[in-house]
């Protein structure tokens, strides 16, 4: 299916799975009987750095386990029913969360706040219960607000190490590049249009910095605005388009499998792994936000190094502006109910 010679070379940034190093580790999913979780178990299944894939839903994940186990990879899967959540979670190194409920159009992110604070709460009061020293991966919205819910769950528990709680945003990076990839020209590839996304995950906290981007630096005036717009509210667009049956599973599904494999060759030891991700981060602490997505080198250990978001055209330090004081909300809801 991926036969080496049938792929055209392709950088680092581009590839969904590589795989320079050999030790290989077990990844649980929660939520994998849902719209993400099954793609993302396949996607996952097809990744040569998972050993074990550990499938749990509230209800559906033995049947998807079941389903994925044949396809043809080394990796081993087991599902595991609604009353096996510790099972699901013993001797894990990787948990990726798309448990909870999606949008429907008229909704924001923020309305999915009461049903999937507590969701997000529990399953991370779990993982601290029963792998306490495993990276977590949070695709569960609205993930300005759920990210700091984990930290604070696995903080009251005694096991918070921020080096391994990360908020996936990888999606609004593979939308940039697409769409900047589009607006470029015909035969431009979005692996050469590479955008780094600042901030957080939802409409105007979306801070893409089309400025540091080879291509994306000549997009000015209405095509700016328009292509900012895109990637800030890319989630609307499929919520609208799917029109009551929920919002982007797919295309997120690529996502989160690119942001694990990320993880699992920093973890492996590879060197420069580098992507925005939304974690606990110095950057803007002095202004009361201490949750933020930038650049981040994953390694051995988890986050390695946060790196600042460098140098920014005026109408991105605008956008900055709009986006703080919304992520700080965002993120100040998600603590007061973690502290309930
Ligand atoms: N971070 C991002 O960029 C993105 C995040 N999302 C978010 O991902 C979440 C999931 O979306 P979909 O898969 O489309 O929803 P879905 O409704 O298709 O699937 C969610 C799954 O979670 C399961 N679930 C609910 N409570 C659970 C619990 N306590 N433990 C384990 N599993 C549980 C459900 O049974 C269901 O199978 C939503 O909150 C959505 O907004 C969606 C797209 C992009
Ligand atoms: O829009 C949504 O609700 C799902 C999401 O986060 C995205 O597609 O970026």
């Amino acid at each position: 299916m991926f036969a080496r010679s049938a792929l055209r070379p392709l950088t680092a940034s581009s590839r969904l799975f590589s795989s320079s190093a050999s030790r290989q580790t077990k990844v649980t999913v929660l939520g994998a009987g849902g719209g993400i979780g099954q793609p993302l178990s396949l996607l996952l299944k097809c990744d040569p750095l998972v050993s074990s894939l550990s499938l749990y839903d509230i209800r559906g994940a033995p049947g998807v386990a079941a389903d994925v186990s044949h396809v043809d990879t080394a990796s081993e899967v087991n599902g595991y029913a609604a009353d096996m959540l510790d099972q699901a979670l013993e001797g894990t190194k990787v948990v990726v969360i798309p448990a909870g409920v999606p949008r429907k159009p008229g909704m924001t992110r923020d309305d999915l706040f009461n049903t999937n604070a507590s969701i997000v709460r529990d399953l991370a009061s779990a993982v601290a219960r029963t792998a306490p020293d495993a990276h977590i991966l949070v695709i569960s919205n609205p993930v300005n607000s759920t990210v700091p819910i984990v930290a604070a769950t696995l903080e009251k528990a005694g096991v918070f190490d921020p080096r391994r709680l990360f908020g996936v945003t990888t999606l609004d990076v593979v939308r940039a590049a697409r769409f900047l990839a589009g607006i470029t020209g015909p035969g431009v590839n979005p692996n050469d249009t590479a955008v780094t996304v600042v901030g957080g995950h939802s409409g105007p906290t979306i801070v893409p910095l089309l400025s540091q981007s080879s291509y994306g630096k000549s997009v000015k005036g209405e095509a700016f605005e328009k292509i900012v717009y895109r990637i800030q509210y890319g989630g609307d667009e499929v919520v609208k388009a799917k029109d009551g049956a929920g919002s982007a599973t797919l295309s997120m599904a690529y996502a989160g499998a690119k942001f694990t494999n990320s993880l699992l060759r920093g973890l492996n030891g590879e060197k420069g792994v580098i992507t925005p991700t939304f974690v606990k981060s110095p950057l803007y602490e002095d202004q009361g936000i201490d949750f933020f997505s930038s650049n981040v080198e994953l390694g051995p250990n988890g986050v390695e190094k946060i790196f600042p978001i460098g140098p920014i055209s005026p109408e991105e330090q605008k956008l900055l502006e709009e986006c703080l004081p919304q992520l700080k909300a965002n993120i100040e809801k998600g603590k007061a109910f973690a502290a309930q």
